[in-house]
């Protein structure tokens, strides 16, 4: 288990981890999301014993990371965002220069550098320089060093960073495969990535955790805020009186009018020649245009009176954000019918998709004391 108290850190005035506090337990996939500059790094620096604290406590298994940094550092495998790789050497010479450094046994290192070569799947590159090696594969490596001594946490910070989508999947399916042995925590800001891998989330903004929560109660969180953006072909009075008169919308704003779609122009007809052709041979030879040079059509100068007076005018659009009640799809539905009863087309419904940004927004927005309570709510919290 690892447990962290009222972590703190301050780099000077700024305060980049602002007194966090929770519990790691084992066999699980745990992820770090926040956005860049959130304190992801800072507080997996600290809790890996690489960086020192302002003020709090992490203890690795019952052991202080600072006051029994050794036994605590037994327990833990760290990847950081940039991982020290000495890209002169084969991934095989790299991993038995650390397994030296940490402390295993000289007659083990063989076998145990074999082991996680073939646990981060780099047997085929095992004797290629690290500088040859992909991004991936240089993560593989990072990941492999982390492996060494079978530590029970192995925490890898934003492991997906730089990677092509091959990569990402292949990186992503290796951390599922060592959730199978280890507990994992992984950094990212990418809520995607968490929501695909990881059992548990800490959201961390502004240096503060404001949630701890499952995947799928995240989710549940968010999908209650029901969000959705219409188009509709009526006008803004119209739209309200529908809007207003709709049980199933919580609220609304009318957005900004989008640029009237103009009427389709009747094509004009071609213009007759104004003089017959010249004899052969007697017209002056046109000018031919220059390469990029284009060429203006003289348009007609006046439409018809006749031709004005039908084109038809553009019809009134209005577009709206709605925040629904109760469940979305019967909300949805009720919207549908509610414009369809009016005689008013429904150009458009968009779901407003929850993303990294919408969760920030929605969880930084609150006091720091309903913050807390959100982190302290989902029950995974010790
Ligand atoms: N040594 C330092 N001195 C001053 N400020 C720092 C230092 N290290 C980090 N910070 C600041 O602390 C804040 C948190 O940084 P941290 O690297 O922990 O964030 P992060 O969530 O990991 O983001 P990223 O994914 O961009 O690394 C940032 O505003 C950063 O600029």
């Amino acid at each position: 288990m690892i447990t962290v108290e009222h972590l703190t850190k301050r780099y000077g005035d700024f305060t980049a981890v602002d007194d966090i506090s929770f519990t790691i337990g084992e066999g699980h996939i745990y992820g770090f999301l926040g956005p860049n500059g959130a304190g992801k790094s800072t507080t997996m620096n600290i809790m890996t014993g690489c960086l020192a604290a302002t003020s709090g406590e992490v203890k690795i298994d019952g052991y202080d990371i600072f006051e029994q940094a050794r036994q605590a550092k037994q327990c833990i495998g760290y990847l950081p965002e940039i991982p020290p790789l000495y890209t002169d050497e084969t991934p095989r010479e790299y991993l038995r220069f650390v397994a030296e450094a940490k402390g295993i046994a000289g007659k083990e290192i063989p076998g145990e550098v074999a082991r996680v070569i073939r646990e981060a799947g780099l047997t085929e590159m095992q004797d290629r320089l690290i500088r040859n090696l992909s991004k991936g594969y240089r993560q593989r490596v990072g990941i492999a060093q982390a492996l060494l001594g079978n530590p029970r946490y192995i925490i890898l910070d934003e492991p997906t960073v730089g990677l092509d989508p091959l990569q990402i999947i292949e990186i992503r399916d290796l951390i599922r495969e060592l959730g199978q042995k280890h507990t994992v925590i992984l950094s990212s800001h990418i809520l995607s990535e968490v929501q695909a891998i990881c059992e548990s989330v800490l959201i961390i903004a502004h240096g503060k955790l404001v949630a701890f929560d499952t995947p799928q109660n995240l989710e549940r969180r968010l999908a209650e805020n029901n969000r959705l953006t219409i188009t509709a072909e009526c006008g803004e009075e119209a739209l309200r009186a529908i809007l207003d008169g709709t049980e199933a919308v919580a609220d609304y704003t009318v957005d900004a009018l989008p640029a009237p779609v103009p009427a389709p122009q009747p094509e004009p007809a071609p213009a007759e020649p104004a003089e017959a052709p010249a004899a052969e041979g007697t017209a002056e030879p046109e000018a031919p245009a220059e390469d990029g040079e284009t060429t203006v059509l003289d348009a007609p100068t006046e439409l018809p009176d006749a031709a004005l007076a039908e084109e038809p005018a553009a019809p009134a659009v209005c577009q709206a954000t709605l925040t629904l009640a109760g469940d979305p799809a019967a909300a949805c539905r009720a919207v549908f019918f509610a414009f369809a009863k009016a005689g008013c087309a429904l150009l458009q419904m968009t779901p407003i998709k929850a993303d990294l940004e919408n969760i920030f927004i929605e969880l930084t927005e609150d006091e720091p004391s309903g913050k807390e309570a959100t982190a302290h709510e989902s029950g995974i919290q010790a």
